[in-house]
């Protein structure tokens, strides 16, 4: 058996050359990225980086120009219905029914899956067991994210893709996220998520990404990268980023 065989299987996530214009734009060009079964990865990178159009691209909900997708060792997008069986994607706000319950708005997703977790374990999993008679629009900021995590999590699957999962949300709850996430990869699936949060990347994510100029400028452990680009013995995840990403905003602008 081939060595690059052998790397693929153990992979949840193979992308090669995949580039993403939108017009005369290139936002993803030529990327490529492995992501390991059982780990969590993050991807970090500034804003209109391409983060979430990386995401979008890889789970079929955007066409690209160019590469090739392979998740769970399935080709997308020509297997994306197989593929939407055994990933949970976290679903944006805008697409749940603003009147629906949270009961009501889990057993919808459940639906989708041929299995799925019980709606109570994964009530009691995000603590939402007091909001099951709530109704979406009346959701704090906290409440939905922990619902969007939650409602990836439903279908039980391989891998899981979040797109800022703790955006706006207090430390309890951020610490519950990473709490279920860490759990969840400990029982063998694959968490790829993107964050603005240098403490989410360096504490909870195995491995990291950074997007910069259409492509991933990086990929290791968090003390892999600081090691590799600190300028100073002290230097932080987010000194490194900065560092790599540029500092100056309005001389950029200009
Ligand atoms: N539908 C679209 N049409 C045209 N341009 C788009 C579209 N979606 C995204 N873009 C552009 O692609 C680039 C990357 O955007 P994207 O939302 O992927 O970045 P991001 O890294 O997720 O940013 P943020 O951290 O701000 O969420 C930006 O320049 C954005 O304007």
């Amino acid at each position: 058996m081939s060595h690059s065989v052998n790397i693929e299987e153990k992979s949840s996530v193979v992308i090669k050359g995949l580039t993403k214009r939108f017009q005369s734009e290139v936002v993803l060009d030529n990327v490529d990225i492995t992501i390991s079964k059982n780990e969590i990865h993050g991807i970090i990178g500034r804003n209109g980086a391409g983060k979430t159009t990386f995401i979008e691209c890889i789970t079929g909900f955007l066409p690209f120009d160019s590469g090739e997708v392979k998740l769970l060792n399935l080709e997308g997008p020509q297997n994306q219905k197989q593929i939407m069986q055994h990933i949970g994607i976290q679903p944006q706000v805008g697409n749940l029914l603003p009147r629906q319950t949270v009961y009501e708005t889990i057993q919808l997703f459940t639906s989708f899956y041929k299995e799925s977790i019980p709606v109570e374990k994964l009530m009691d999993l995000l603590a939402l067991n007091q909001l099951e008679t709530k109704k979406i629009k009346d959701l704090s900021v906290g409440q939905k994210q922990r619902l969007l995590v939650g409602l990836a999590l439903i279908g039980n699957p391989s891998l899981i893709i979040l797109d800022e999962p703790t955006t706006g949300i207090d430390p309890q709850i951020r610490q519950l996220i990473w709490e279920v996430l860490k759990e969840v990869r400990d029982l063998g699936s694959t968490i790829l998520l993107t964050t603005h949060y240098m403490e989410e990347a360096h504490k909870l994510c195995d491995r990291i990404s950074i997007l910069h100029n259409n492509r991933f400028l990086v990929t290791g452990t968090p003390e892999e990268i600081i090691n590799a680009h600190k300028k100073h013995l002290s230097d932080s995840l987010e000194d490194v980023f900065l560092n790599l990403t540029g500092t100056d905003l309005r001389k950029e602008i200009d």
